[in-house]
């Protein structure tokens, strides 16, 4: 599962979880929309926002409030992709739209094993995508009606995804061309 998370405030950024596909649609995305793709986690550790290693789940643990203090400018210029795995931190008032990626658990299961996940951190993405964590959380912490979801299993569904959200931000457009 993965979020993919606009902020349209006349400019546009994205946010996006684990092995679902959100890097691939992400960078996509940013070359025909020409947002700029922002890979927290490659963020995080350019600006020295990492405070611990955790060991059990092998990622790095953030410094959410410095992370967010550096971005702030950034996000209220918009334009951005925001690329990350949790979306709960983030303020509200960033994003003008969510989009949940979702993988059937078969389909994740191989990409997460393929990319060398184990033990814990295995399970636990897992049991995200089966009790829908992500899907909740993302619509605890924004306005339901600006959560969407996604498939996200097939090439297929990569590029109607990448055509559905081109087409969602041309009507976002026409819809504030005049405010
Ligand atoms: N829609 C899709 N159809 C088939 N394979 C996909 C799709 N999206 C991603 N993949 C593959 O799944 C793996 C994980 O994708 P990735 O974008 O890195 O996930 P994430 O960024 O969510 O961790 C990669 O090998 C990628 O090529």
């Amino acid at each position: 599962m993965s979020y993919l998370i606009f902020e349209l405030d006349k400019k546009l950024d994205v946010k996006v979880l684990q092995g679902v596909g959100k890097s691939t649609l992400c960078e996509q995305l940013a070359e025909v929309t020409g947002l700029q793709w922002i890979e927290i986690s490659k963020v995080a550790v350019e600006n020295n926002c990492v405070e611990e290693y955790d060991e059990v789940y092998q990622c790095p643990v953030l410094d959410e409030d410095k992370l967010l203090d550096g971005l702030e400018d950034v996000m209220c210029r918009g334009g951005n992709i925001i690329d990350y795995h949790s979306c709960e931190f983030f303020p509200e008032r960033w994003f003008d739209v969510v989009f949940v990626l979702r993988a059937d658990n078969t389909t994740l299961y191989d990409r997460l094993v393929s990319r060398g996940y184990t033990g814990k951190k295995l399970e636990d993405n897992l049991d995200c995508e089966i009790f829908q964590t992500i899907l909740d959380e993302a619509m605890a912490s924004y306005k339901k009606e600006i959560v969407h979801e996604l498939s996200s299993r097939t090439s297929e569904e990569l590029q109607d995804n990448i055509n559905r959200i081109c087409f969602w931000l041309q009507q976002w457009f026409e819809d504030n061309k005049s405010s």
